[in-house]
C-alpha cells in the first residue's frame, strides 16, 4: 500500500515518505501565459491532477500548488508585436488556459499564485542570498542581480551536470557576470520596456527572473521543505537546477522528490509554438470530448513521450466509448458509483510510479468481464471507482456539458429556444393575451431561466 515514485533526482523509484505524516505537499511549474494553450501544455496539469487524485484517495491531505508565470520575456515580446499591454495578453491567456483545464476536468490547484502577486517574496529571497554570499548585483549598472553559481559547491546536483560541462545562462549581458552560467534572479528595467512590467527594488527598478519565482511562491505556500516538485522533463535543466540551488543556498531544503512528465511530440519533436507543430485545446475540442482528450493523455504513462496523431486518438476515443457503452447497459449502477472497491490489482498499478496504463488495463478486463457476466452491476460499480479515481467518470456532473465548444453549442441551441418563446409572448401581449405571455413566461421560469424586459427588447439568463 506504499506509493511509489520516480524521483528524478536520485534516478530511481523510491516509497513516498512525506514530511508530515498524512499531508503531501507538491509544487507544480505552471505555464507561461503567452499563447492559447496546446496539447502538449496541458499533459503536466492532468498528470499532476492524477497524482494529487491519487494521492488524496491514498488518504493524504494535499496541498498542491500550480504557479502561473505572468511576466516573462516572452509576454512582452508578444503583447508588443500585437499592440497591446502585457498584462492583458497574460489575463487573456490565463483564462484560456484556465477553460482548457476545466474542459479536461482537471482540478484547481489548492493556490495558484502569480509571479506578479509576489515580488515582495522574491525580493527578500534575493536579499538572504545576496547576505549569504550567493548571489551579486551586475556591476555594469544594469540593475541586474545573479545567482553566483561558483559559490554554491552543490550546483549542478539534481541534473548531475560539473559547473565546467554547464551551458552559458542565456538571460542577460555576459559582460555583468562573474561567471557565463550566472543566472539573473532580478532584471533590471530597460528602456524599451514598459515601466508597468517593472516594480521597484533595492538594484532599481526591474522584475523577477523566471528561476526565483517558483522558489520564492512554493516557499510560501509549502515552506521551506516539502515533499513533490513536479513540472515537463524539459524543465530540469536550467529551471529546476536554478529552483534548487537557489532554495538550499538559502537555507531551504526545498523538494523532497522531483517528478517529471514527459512530452507531447509530433513526428518524434516536441509540441511546440514556435515549431509550428501545436494543435491548440480549443481546435481538438472542436473534434472530440473533454473526457476523450484527458482518456488519451492519461493511457500513456506519464514518464513516456506520446507521439499525437488523430489516429491514436481516435483511437482511444473508440476505447473510451466501449467503457460508456458497458456503463449504459448496467445503468442500475450508477448510484453505486462511490462504493465499487477498487480492484487491487489496479490499485497496485497507480501505487507503482502512477501506472495509469497498467491501471486502464486492468479496467478493461473489468469491463470485458462485465460485459460476459450475468449481472454486470458490480462490475460496473468497480469501472465506474476506476474511472472516478482518475477524473474520467462519465457519470460525474463535470461533464455534463462536453466541455469547450459544447457549452457554446448548447448555449446556442438554448439561446434559440428562449427567443422563439419570448417572440411568443411578445405576440400574445400585442394581442392582449395576458394569460398566454404570463404562462410563457412561467414556463421559462420552472426552467430556471429568468426574463427581464429592457428597452432593447427582453434579455435572458439563468435564474
Ligand atoms: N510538447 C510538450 N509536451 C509536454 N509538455 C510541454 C510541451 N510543450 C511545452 N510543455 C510544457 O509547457 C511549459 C511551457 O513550455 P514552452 O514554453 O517550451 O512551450 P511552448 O509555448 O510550446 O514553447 P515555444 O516558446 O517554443 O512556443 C513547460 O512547462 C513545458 O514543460
Ligand atoms: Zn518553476
Amino acid at each position: 500500500m506504499t506509493i511509489r515514485l520516480y524521483d528524478t533526482a536520485t534516478r530511481d523509484v523510491r516509497d513516498f515518505e512525506p514530511l508530515e505524516a498524512g499531508r503531501a505537499g507538491i509544487y507544480v511549474c505552471g505555464l507561461t501565459v503567452q499563447s492559447e494553450p496546446h496539447v502538449g501544455h496541458v499533459r503536466s496539469g492532468v498528470n499532476f491532477d492524477v497524482l494529487a487524485r491519487w494521492l488524496t484517495h491514498r488518504g493524504y491531505d494535499v496541498t498542491l500548488i500550480r504557479n502561473v508565470t505572468d511576466i516573462d520575456d516572452k509576454i512582452l515580446a508578444k503583447a508588443a508585436e500585437q499592440g497591446r499591454p502585457w498584462y492583458n495578453l497574460a489575463a487573456a491567456m490565463h483564462r484560456q488556459l484556465d477553460a482548457a483545464y476545466t474542459a479536461l476536468n482537471v482540478a484547481p490547484p489548492t493556490y495558484e499564485p502569480a509571479a506578479t502577486g509576489h515580488v515582495p517574496e522574491m525580493l527578500e529571497l534575493i536579499e538572504e542570498l545576496i547576505g549569504k554570499g550567493h548571489a551579486y548585483a551586475a556591476e555594469d549598472g544594469s540593475g541586474d542581480v545573479y545567482f553566483d553559481v561558483r559559490s554554491w559547491p552543490a550546483y549542478g546536483e539534481l541534473t548531475r551536470q560539473g559547473i565546467d560541462d554547464m551551458e552559458a545562462a542565456g538571460d542577460a549581458d555576459p559582460r555583468g557576470k562573474r561567471d557565463p552560467r550566472d543566472f539573473a534572479l532580478w532584471k533590471g528595467a530597460k528602456p524599451t520596456e514598459p515601466i508597468t512590467a517593472t516594480w521597484p527594488s533595492p538594484w532599481g527598478r526591474g522584475r523577477p527572473g523566471w528561476h526565483i519565482e517558483c522558489s520564492a511562491m512554493a516557499g510560501k505556500y509549502l515552506g521551506p521543505a516539502f515533499d513533490i516538485h513536479g513540472g515537463g522533463v524539459d524543465l530540469r535543466f536550467p529551471h529546476h537546477e536554478n529552483e534548487q540551488a537557489q532554495s538550499r543556498a538559502a537555507g531551504r531544503p526545498f523538494a523532497s522528490f522531483w517528478l517529471h512528465n514527459a512530452w507531447i511530440t509530433t513526428a518524434g519533436e516536441k509540441m511546440s509554438k514556435s515549431l509550428g507543430n501545436s494543435l491548440t485545446i480549443p481546435a481538438v475540442l472542436e473534434r472530440y470530448r473533454g473526457i476523450e482528450l484527458r482518456y488519451y493523455l492519461l493511457s500513456a504513462h506519464y514518464r513516456s513521450h506520446v507521439e499525437f496523431s488523430f489516429e491514436a486518438l481516435d483511437e482511444a476515443a473508440v476505447g473510451f466509448r466501449r467503457i460508456e457503452t458497458f456503463l449504459a447497459k448496467a445503468p442500475a449502477a450508477t448510484d453505486d458509483a462511490r462504493l465499487g472497491e477498487l480492484p487491487e490489482a489496479f490499485a497496485a498499478a497507480m501505487d507503482d510510479d502512477l501506472g495509469t496504463p497498467a491501471a486502464l488495463a486492468v479496467l478493461f478486463d473489468t469491463v470485458r468481464e462485465g460485459n460476459r457476466a450475468e449481472d454486470p452491476r458490480p462490475h460496473a460499480a468497480r469501472v465506474r471507482a476506476m474511472l472516478d479515481v482518475l477524473g474520467l467518470d462519465p457519470a460525474d456532473p463535470v461533464w455534463a456539458t462536453g466541455g469547450g465548444r459544447e457549452v457554446e453549442r448548447l448555449t446556442g441551441a438554448v439561446d434559440a429556444l428562449v427567443g422563439a418563446l419570448l417572440e411568443q409572448r411578445q405576440q400574445a401581449r400585442a394581442a392582449k393575451d395576458f394569460a398566454t405571455a404570463d404562462a410563457v413566461r412561467d414556463q421559462l421560469q420552472s426552467a430556471g431561466i429568468e426574463v427581464e424586459d429592457t428597452p432593447d427588447g427582453p434579455k435572458w439568463s439563468l435564474g
